[in-house]
């Protein structure tokens, strides 16, 4: 049975919830002047409703001698009752009101177009006392006889009284803690805070009384029809770098998205996810770099977008992430996708310059995303023995020899070793088919990929290594029918020479062909990538399994069954001088295609010149 039963106020202790906003909430000190602006816009805003042709403007203003900043504006004011009820009220003011179509009073101005306004928590004042140990407000509401005097210290009682002041707005003072007392002598910190925020704020603001605004206000990509050259040289001016290319973008549906992204002159780093994307709600910059929300792989994008219907986070330091940001980060994609599949066909040079400056960039995305990949077939250049081509021109132009292939529709013959390009390209030259020199074995699994996407539509596409001991490389490219492993013997006497020995016919006046395929080099810088955790997971597996694959890891020589020298040693038996001949021969042939040498083939190299001049010219001495 119960005993006693009491209602109890709910109880704030004010000072510390002062403390917690002024410590915890914000994270950069200079967020206070972001707040007072605001509050300031906010004001002047209202005031425009009751009046259209009123403009306004704000005073940011210096005071050393006092050690005080006061944010002025000429806005719609606060009456007495307005001072008392949303000044010293933590989570209430008539913008929240406003926006949430409340019970707002008759000071309000009305309800007006609720979209321009940028208060809603009613907390930005409280901010203050990060920087403040003393807040004075003085004010007169545009429709009130009186102003107002308000003042508040934290922690303390809140002052209210009335104020003679003819003009209409208001002035916040911030009374300086001693540690932030440079505000109020250091123009430039000030400055760099207003311009940090406020840049774009349709509202002049004046520091200490100069003729000369400091925010920029208009931005031509903010405009509703936005000229391209104007935005682009806005652009240019505004980040300082000349955009490789523009994508104006203004979009009503499903949410509000206005500005303009380009594509940066500037070598991005990696695969990192770092956004440097500017985002504005109702003009206030939220942040500079925003994570998240332009897709992952456009790291190579920079910008500025508005986005006037997105909720930013009570600190205003980031975008809260609910279903409408996830709706805008969606179709940004889209709006980045069509405008690069427009310049593909309005302007294909420029794409081909964009993929180009960003090759890495966006090769490594496109190995996880068909669509990109499906983009870049037709700008992604590769190196071949027929000149640099598309991924989706090389996939076309490599048609199989139906005389040896009867399983695959296509052969994509591709080189890895940047040392062989001219030789292979040589080989391939009276062949219709390419071959294609991928070095950055990304590349590889790009055009991997590309081939994949083919099969998986029925086309029956082969990527082989132009190596000979890939299949039908022999047959149909060198024209060799006859290509055998070497004997046993002979192996075991080329064993140092450090490479696959195969032996076939071929011209008459070439004794030998060495091929190159190191590829646990790039195995190796791979390694080093994947320790510095600059590969992505999913691109991991791709690279693994691709090293896993049975192409040679190995250097490849074709002794040439025609050479009269070599068919002649080879009908000896090994140790006789011409077999000596022959191993220098390999040697060569390796290290004029730019193999290393072992130091055991060195070694040999020595023994079997100081043999072949003893049989030639007999023992010294
Ligand atoms: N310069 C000003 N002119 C007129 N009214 C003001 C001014 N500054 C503050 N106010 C009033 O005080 C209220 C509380 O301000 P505060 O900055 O705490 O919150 P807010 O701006 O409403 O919301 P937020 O916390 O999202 O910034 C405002 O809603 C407004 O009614």
């Amino acid at each position: 049975m119960t005993q006693w039963q009491r209602h109890i106020p709910f109880k704030v202790d004010i000072a510390g919830v002062i403390d917690i906003m002024g410590a915890s909430l914000y994270s950069r000190p200079d967020t206070p002047i972001r707040e007072m602006l605001q509050n300031a816009h906010d004001a002047i805003m209202r005031r425009r409703r009751t009046d259209l042709d009123f403009r306004g403007r704000i005073d940011v203003v210096q005071n050393a001698d006092e050690h005080t900043i006061s944010f002025q504006d000429d806005g719609i004011g606060l009456t007495p009752e307005d001072a008392e009820d949303y000044l010293g009220t933590v989570g209430a003011g008539i913008t929240g009101l406003i926006k949430r179509s409340g019970d707002v009073p008759d000071s309000a101005g009305g309800l007006g177009d609720r979209g321009d306004l940028i208060g809603q928590f009613g907390v930005g004042l409280f901010s203050a006392f990060m920087l403040a140990d003393r807040i004075v407000v003085e004010s007169r509401h545009d429709a009130a006889d009186h102003g107002i005097r308000w003042e508040a210290g934290a922690g303390t009682e809140i002052e209210l009284m009335e104020l003679d002041r003819a003009a209409p707005g208001t002035v916040v003072t911030l009374y300086l803690k001693p540690e932030y007392r440079f505000l109020s002598t250091q123009p430039e910190s000030v400055e760099k805070a207003i311009r940090e925020y406020a840049d774009f704020l349709p509202i002049p603001i004046y520091l200490n009384r100069q003729a000369k605004r400091v925010n920029v206000i208009h931005a031509a990509w903010f405009e509703p029809s936005q000229d391209r050259e104007a935005t682009e040289l806005a652009l240019q001016e505004y980040f300082d770098e000349a955009p490789i290319d523009v994508i104006p973008i203004r979009v009503e549906k499903p949410a509000s998205i206005a500005g303009a992204l380009y594509v940066t002159p500037q070598r991005v780093p990696g695969f990192t996810d770092q956004s440097a994307v500017m985002v504005t709600v109702r003009r206030m910059v939220i942040s500079r770099k925003i994570q998240g929300l332009v897709p992952a792989w456009a790291t190579f994008l920079r910008g500025c977008l508005e986005l006037h219907d997105c909720s930013p986070t009570t600190s205003r330091e980031d975008l809260v992430r609910d279903d409408l940001f996830e709706r805008i980060k969606s179709s940004l994609e889209d709006l980045i996708f069509s405008h690069f599949s427009e310049l593909a066909k309005s302007d294909p040079t420029r794409l081909e310059a964009v993929v180009n400056w960003h090759r890495y960039t966006f090769a490594g995305a496109a190995l996880e995303n068909g669509r990109l990949r499906g983009l870049l077939r037709h700008c992604y250049r590769l190196p071949t023995s027929h000149g640099s081509l598309t991924l989706d021109e090389i996939l076309k132009r490599s048609v199989a020899d139906s005389l040896y292939e009867e399983e695959a529709d296509r052969v994509v013959w591709y080189n890895t070793d940047r040392r062989q390009e001219r030789w292979v390209n040589t080989l391939f030259a009276e062949h219709e088919v390419p071959c294609v020199h991928t070095f950055r074995s990304f590349e590889e699994s790009l055009l991997a990929q590309c081939a994949h996407d083919d099969n998986a539509k029925g086309t029956v596409t082969d990527l082989r290594i132009a190596t000979p001991s890939a299949p039908n490389f022999a047959t149909t490219i060198l024209g060799v029918s006859d290509l055998e492993d070497i004997e046993p013997r002979w192996r075991e006497f080329l064993e140092h020479v450090n490479a696959k020995i195969l032996v076939g016919s071929f011209r008459r006046d070439q004794p030998v062909m060495a091929f190159l395929n190191e590829r646990y080099e790039l195995a190796r810088s791979f390694d080093e990538m994947k320790q510095r955790g600059e590969i992505p997971r999913g691109f991991q597996r791709l690279i693994e399994s691709h090293f896993k694959s049975d192409v040679p890891q190995e250097n490849e020589v074709i002794l040439n069954r025609n050479h009269p020298m070599i068919s002649r040693a080879l009908s000896q038996k090994p140790g006789m001088p011409l077999s000596s001949v022959m191993r220098l021969i390999v040697i060569n042939a390796l290290n004029s295609a730019g193999a290393a040498t072992p130091d055991s083939a060195r070694k040999q190299q020595t023994d079997d010149l100081d043999w072949i001049a003893q049989c030639l010219w007999g023992k010294d001495g």
